[in-house]
């Protein structure tokens, strides 16, 4: 048998195993890398988050990332030539954060490598009629990174979830129901990252075929552009002050949540793709806003996050608008002008951030990829969410050996 196999074959049935997890997402602010020990499987997981630590990407990462990323059109040899790149370059980091951590590769099990997505193109936002399908593009192919570190590395998540009639994302419901289920309370983990998303969690004795996940619109992504358009020193709005300066402009925010992905059923996936400058900028023309100044932008762009997890929040309590618990997570819930609209828009809901249940929120995501390859080889499908639409069990990630 392939020597790799039998490693494989023997981890699976192993009680623990360290796999980092490894997420690169919509902000494109850097590498998450989180050095996990996984005990058990299923219902049965226990994490400890032994080590965590965010590759900053530098300048020229970036921007050869913003070359291809959620843009129609492309080269294909420079995305083909990413695809091989950022795999290295993601080698490297582990190899760099190991180092640091001064952890021998050989020590580490497995690794989850989510990749970056480039392009993200669902039905209900792609409605190309000579494509009835969801589709998703995640690059840094995982043979470069397994190839680079020597470490078993299981990737690309999200094509099986396509593939099982889902929309590719957001997978976070698989290791959230796993890890964060509560017999105390219903809850919902909100993700304040790029996009911003949540998991709805039943109590863990109630109906996990109720459990799913669901992108509600921007989270970052916008406040950080209209930043960046009129700021390019700064990265981002820090702690909200310019936010926190502005007021809320009623006719651009109306003219922003005039779109039908807010009315869409849950769940429902988005990203750059739709909340880029193009709509942001259609919004301003039609709500004659296109000399409004950046503090009063931000602001309303901060509504407008808030406006769109308070409508999904409302939608998966349908029928009980009772208090709920709301855990924060991504580097949207650092920003008080955030977390200040949303604590306004869901007065019944009690907010805390994920850190008080053990995952530290910036980790989170990283996390949650461990889990998935965790569950990929010593577990089973999870099953959540059956019964609605989109939210296959399946298992997911593609297996690269080392050589
Ligand atoms: N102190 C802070 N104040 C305000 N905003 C912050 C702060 N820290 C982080 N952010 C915001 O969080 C963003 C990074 O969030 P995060 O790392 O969760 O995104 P991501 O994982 O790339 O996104 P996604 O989950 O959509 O893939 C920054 O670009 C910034 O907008
Ligand atoms: C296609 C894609 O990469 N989607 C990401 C993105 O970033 C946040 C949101 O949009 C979420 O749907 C997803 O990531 C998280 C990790 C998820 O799949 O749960």
């Amino acid at each position: 048998m392939n020597a790799h196999l039998t490693r494989l074959h023997h981890l699976a049935s192993q009680p623990s195993r360290h796999i980092i997890g490894l997420m690169s997402g919509t902000s494109l602010d850097g590498l998450d890398v989180a050095l996990c020990r996984l005990d058990g499987h299923g219902a049965g997981t226990q994490l400890v988050l032994e080590q965590f630590h965010t590759v900053p990407y530098d300048e020229d990462t970036k921007a050869r990332i913003r070359q291809v990323f959620a843009r129609e059109q492309v080269s294909l040899e420079y995305l083909t030539l990413l695809n091989a790149w950022l795999g290295q370059l993601h080698a490297r980091a582990v190899l760099d954060c190991l180092k640091i951590w001064q952890i021998n590769p050989a020590e580490v099990d497995l690794i989850a490598s989510h990749g970056q997505t480039v392009y993200h193109a669902p039905q209900h936002q792609h409605q190309r009629p000579d494509f009835a399908l969801n589709a998703t593009l995640q690059i840094g192919d995982g043979d470069h990174v397994a190839v680079g570190t020597g470490i078993i590395t299981l990737s690309d998540f999200r094509q099986k979830h396509v593939a099982a009639g889902g929309e590719g994302a957001p997978l976070a419901a698989y290791g959230d129901f796993l890890l964060l289920s509560s017999t105390d309370e219903e809850r919902l983990l909100l993700n304040l990252g790029g996009i911003a998303n949540f998991t709805y969690l039943p109590r863990a004795d109630g109906d996990a075929r109720t459990a799913f996940s669901t992108d509600t619109g921007p989270g970052n992504t916008l406040l950080d552009a209209t930043i960046r358009a009129h700021r390019p020193e700064l990265a981002y709005d820090e702690d909200g002050r310019l936010a926190l300066a502005g007021r809320v402009h009623e006719g651009l925010l109306a003219a922003l949540l005039d779109h039908p992905f807010f009315a869409a059923p849950l769940p429902k996936t988005t990203g750059p793709e739709l909340f880029g400058p193009a709509y942001l900028e259609a919004a301003q023309q039609r709500s004659a806003t296109l000399d409004l100044c950046l503090e009063d932008m931000l602001a309303t762009l901060v509504e407008l996050s808030a406006v769109g997890v308070a409508r999904a929040a409302r939608a998966a309590f349908a029928s009980r608008p009772a208090p709920v618990a709301i855990y924060t997570s991504g580097g949207g819930a650092h920003n008080p002008a955030l977390l200040e609209a949303l604590g306004r828009h869901l007065p019944e809901a009690r907010f805390a951030s994920t850190d008080i249940l053990g995952i530290p929120g910036d980790a989170k995501e990283a996390i949650l990829f461990a889990v998935l390859a965790n569950e990929a080889v010593a577990g089973q499908p999870v099953a959540i969410g059956a019964g609605r639409q989109r939210v296959p069990a399946v298992g997911m990630g593609k297996v690269s050996f080392p050589g």
